[in-house]
């Protein structure tokens, strides 16, 4: 059987880490940017849960739209302050493609960062309502634990990530951001009365990081 192509929107070499649904991705007019952000504290993720807008009721990063005259990068660093009320020293993590059936006929570029360290106390807004969340051991995330131990900012009590409430693909490449290793995707949603499903998806590392 041929080998199946990458999204035509991934640029690059990359070696596919998770595909699902079949190849007939979503045509889309133009690509907007947006941001979002992760906070990684020892073994405690920061998460939102969204207040209003787009994304309701659903834990996320913090972020939003890159304005006009702004970089990415300086779009995530003032989302985080306006959503969460702190400041983070944020690394580029990964981009995606989101691109949706029955909603906008443009994709949304999202790019998404991650802080090991953050200043400030993270504050609800109108927004969003900061909320910790567990970060479920592994070999990856050993060394943070340690480290969360030696800082005394361990905390056993948490909830764990809560990817039911998230959007549904995030599932897919949380873990990559949570053990640093850079990501590239798409996602095609259907929206069917304000509900997004996940239709298709695609996601890979830089094939230079493959051993
Ligand atoms: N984690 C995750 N985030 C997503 C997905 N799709 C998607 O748009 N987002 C993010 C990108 C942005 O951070 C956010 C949407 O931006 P927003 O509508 O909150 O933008 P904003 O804050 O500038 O908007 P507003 O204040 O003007 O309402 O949702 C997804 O599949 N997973």
């Amino acid at each position: 059987m041929p080998s199946r192509s990458v999204p035509p929107s991934i640029d690059g070499e990359f070696t596919e880490v998770t595909r699902g649904g079949d190849d007939k991705w979503l045509p889309y007019k133009t690509k907007r940017l947006y941001t979002n952000a992760f906070i990684i504290h020892g073994n405690k993720l920061l998460l939102g849960y969204k207040k209003r807008g787009f994304g309701l009721s659903k834990y996320n990063g913090f972020g939003g739209k890159v304005e006009p005259g702004e970089t990415p990068d300086q779009a995530a660093a003032r989302e985080l302050k306006e959503e969460a009320g702190i400041e983070a020293p944020l690394e580029h993590s990964g981009t995606f493609l989101f691109v949706t059936e029955g909603g906008p006929d443009w994709a949304f570029q999202i790019e998404i960062y991650r802080a090991e360290e953050y200043s400030g106390t993270p504050t609800e807004t109108d927004e969003m309502r900061p909320v910790w969340f567990s970060i479920p051991a592994s070999s990856e995330t050993a060394k943070a634990a340690v480290a969360s131990v030696i800082e005394n900012v361990i905390d056993n009590d948490l909830p764990p990530i809560p990817y039911e409430s998230m959007w549904d693909s995030d599932y897919l490449w949380l873990p990559l951001l949570l053990s640093k290793t850079h990501f590239v995707g798409r996602t095609d949603f259907k929206e069917v009365d304000g509900a997004f499903k996940l239709e298709r998806w695609w996601f890979g590392v830089p094939t230079s990081t493959c051993t």
